[in-house]
This record gives structure tokens, sequence and C-alpha cells, in this order.
């Protein structure tokens, strides 16, 4: 299924209780892998229950639901208006803890181009550029985010097919050529506000010019 990829193995795996900021308690497994493409610190939340729901995939039955989220320390930790992604992660904590499954928190801060850069890309879009002409104007790709390590994540895992719960298409497509089953793609939520509203216009144009 992989055989692009070097396997990953599992290094840690410990159960963490978490009460997110506005209250909502829920109990997660971390897991930390050896050997992922990147070197990066990915890290893997089980959610609810995660390993139900891998035993009834292998059965045959619904493939557990899993979010790709990447890092954005702004949105994440800081509740950032200029992008959706930390209501989109408190969603996701809570629709996975429901159904059982995985978030993959993927430490690709500002699409892989990393925190300063994005910062720098902010600049940009205060003078008039869209998020994806700011990358571009300085010198990066629209999106350098790779989903290699995410592939070996689940692999090491033993998660062969997933309902992916996602707004961006490159997501499924990426990890299909990787080998990975999306048995399905769920829409995550849109969460608008008036400081994220071009930034959402210029996602969802990119992504229906696909
Ligand atoms: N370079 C750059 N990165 C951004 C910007 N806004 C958010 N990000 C980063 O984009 C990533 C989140 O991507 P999103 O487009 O919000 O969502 P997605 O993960 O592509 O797709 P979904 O699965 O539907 O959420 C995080 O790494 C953020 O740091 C921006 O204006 N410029
Ligand atoms: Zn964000």
């Amino acid at each position: 299924m992989f055989e692009t990829l070097p396997g990953a193995t599992m290094r840690t795996q410990v159960t963490v209780p978490l009460r997110l900021l506005d209250g909502y308690s829920t109990t997660a497994r971390l897991f930390s892998f050896n050997g992922l493409v990147d070197g990066r610190e990915h890290v893997a939340f089980g959610l609810g229950d995660w390993s139900g729901a891998l035993r009834r995939s292998a059965d045959g039955g619904a493939a557990p639901l899993v979010r790709l989220h990447s890092e954005c320390l702004t949105g994440d930790i800081f509740g950032s208006q200029r992008c959706d992604c930390g209501p989109q992660l408190r969603e996701a904590i809570e629709r996975i803890t429901d159904k059982g499954g995985f978030l993959l928190y993927l430490r690709q801060e500002g699409r892989g181009i990393g925190l300063y850069s994005k910062l720098d890309a902010y600049a940009l879009q205060d003078t008039g550029l869209d998020t994806y002409e700011a990358n571009i104007a300085l010198g990066h790709a629209e999106d350098e985010r790779d989903y290699s390590a995410a592939a070996q994540m689940l692999d090491a895992l033993g998660v062969s097919r997933i309902a992916l719960l996602t707004n961006n298409p490159d997501k499924a497509d990426q990890l299909d050529q990787l080998g990975v089953t999306v048995a399905s793609v769920v829409p995550t939520g849109v969460f608008l506000s008036p400081a994220n509203a071009g930034y959402l216009a210029a996602k969802a144009n990119r992504a229906a010019a696909r």
C-alpha cells in the first residue's frame, strides 16, 4: 500500500485527558513516531473509540474518521480570526471523539512555509494580495505541504482506509496517490468571520478551479 514510502514505526503512546478552552473535555491517546520522512514531530491523537473504529473498519464496517490538521499557531492557539483553523480544530476534536478516529496534527505551519514566512505573507495580504499570491511573491509555492509523513503515520497506526474530514480536495488526492484509501470525504464546517472572508473565498476559488 505504501510501496513508495519507507515504513515508520510507533515511538511512544500515552493517554492525555484534554479540556479545551471552552470547557469541552475528552481523552486522547497520543502517538509519536520514528522514521517519518521529513523528520518533523507530527503527532497522532486517537480520539473516542478509535480502537473500535479500527476493528470495525477491518471487519468491513465504516472507515475511521480522520482529520489531517496542519499546524496554525495563530489560529489553533491564539484564536486568530484571519483563518478558520481554530474552529476547525475544535470541531474536529469533538466530531472525531463522537465517531472514533484520529486527528493527525501535522507540523506544517503556513501551508508548509513556516510561521515567520506566514506572517510575511499576511503583511503582503494587507497590501492586497490573496493568500496564494502572497506565498508566490515570497518565492514559495502556493501550498508546500506534503502528506507523505501522514501516510506513514496512518500505516504505522494500522489505518488503511479513512473517512477524511476536510474541505481541501488536494489532501484526498495526495493521500490517494500515497496509497491511503479515502473511503469518503466528510466536509468540515465553514467558520466565516469578517477577518477571514477573503481567505476563505480564495480557498474556495482555488478548489473550484482545480
Ligand atoms: N502561507 C499561508 N498559510 C496560511 C494562511 N492562512 C492559513 N495558513 C496555513 O494553512 C494551514 C491550514 O490550511 P487551510 O487552508 O486552513 O485548511 P486545509 O488544511 O488546507 O484544508 P481543510 O482540511 O479543509 O482545513 C495552516 O498551516 C495555516 O498556518 C495564509 O494566509 N498564508
Ligand atoms: Zn490558520
